[in-house]
């Protein structure tokens, strides 16, 4: 099975870039013609199977890079590929699955129907999506509620059906933004265990954005960290902190973690002060 680092993936379709962003620039027109550039020069290579976190002040560019790997968004300047493919023939071929902060679940589906929508929509036999969704549901330990209505779970059980919805047709690549932004800590801390957990299983790359500095070292391979507007990257910090099935809940008290997290702080406000807007220390 694949795992996390790509020089352990053996398999040959995926030892292409996951992710392939070269000198990509991004300049909006506003609707009163006034341009913001909302990244410049942006240069990075995720690898298949690799866990990558975004983080950096408010309004730097994350969810606009996010939005531009998943063909939401066109670059102004620069390439951009996801597994060799243009963004949009990834989009087209389903190469990634997405999960935003809110879990943007069908109210009048059942767990299970939201699960299954995907698969639904590209045609699966109903057998398949069956036993695909039973799969997911063990998966994301929600085995007993696969009848219930998103408006009968908590945040966290919501985000777990979001989590096994984006993974339905088992993308090699999960691009997900403040996924757990609205939870509760200790759900938080939960919820980063299990998608840990699932990324060992699946082997998926992950490209995540979040404004928590332990939330980015805890679950990721490697740090993007980026400067205020224009968006550009300062650092990129590799985690050396153990696999994903290494990363327990012990991991949180190492003193390996806590020098990550003062990394990253540092590399953070190197030009800003400290408390620099849209950043969490917790
Ligand atoms: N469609 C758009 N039109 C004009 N400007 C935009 C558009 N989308 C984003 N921007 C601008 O681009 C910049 C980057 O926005 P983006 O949402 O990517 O930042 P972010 O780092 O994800 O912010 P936050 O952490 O607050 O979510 C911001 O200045 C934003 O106002």
């Amino acid at each position: 099975m694949p795992q996390r680092g790509g020089a352990r993936v053996t398999d040959a379709s995926t030892t292409e870039a996951a992710v392939q962003v070269t000198g990509v620039d991004k300049i909006f027109t506003t609707k009163k013609k006034a341009t913001v550039t909302a990244l410049e020069k942006i240069d990075l290579t995720v690898a298949p199977g690799e866990f990558v976190s975004l983080i950096g002040p408010s309004g730097c560019g994350k969810s606009t890079l996010l939005r531009l790997i998943a063909d939401l968004e066109t670059p102004s300047t620069g390439t951009l590929t996801v597994f060799g493919k243009t963004a949009r023939q990834a989009r087209i071929d389903q190469e990634y699955g997405i999960a935003f902060q809110q879990a943007g679940l069908l109210p009048w589906r059942t767990v299970r129907g939201n699960i299954e929508l995907p698969l639904e929509l590209h045609k699966v036999s109903p057998q398949a999506r069956r036993a695909r969704s039973d799969e997911l549901l063990g998966m994301v330990g929600l085995g007993d509620f696969a009848d219930n209505y998103p408006d009968q779970l908590s945040g966290g059980m919501q985000q777990r059906v979001a989590i096994a919805r984006a993974l339905a047709e088992s993308p090699k690549l999960l691009l997900m933004d403040e996924p757990f932004g609205a939870l509760d800590e200790m759900t938080r801390e939960r919820m980063q265990t299990e998608l840990l957990r699932i990324c060992g299983e699946t082997g998926a790359a992950v490209v995540f954005v979040t404004h928590s500095i332990p939330e980015a070292v805890y679950l990721s391979d490697r740090v993007v960290v980026m400067s205020p507007r224009p968006g550009r990257i300062r650092d990129i910090l590799p985690v050396k902190l153990g696999s994903a099935e290494e990363r327990g809940e012990g991991l949180r008290e190492e003193a390996g973690f806590f020098d990550a997290v003062s990394k990253v702080r540092e590399l953070l406000h190197g030009e800003a002060p400290v408390g620099v807007k849209g950043v969490e220390n917790r």
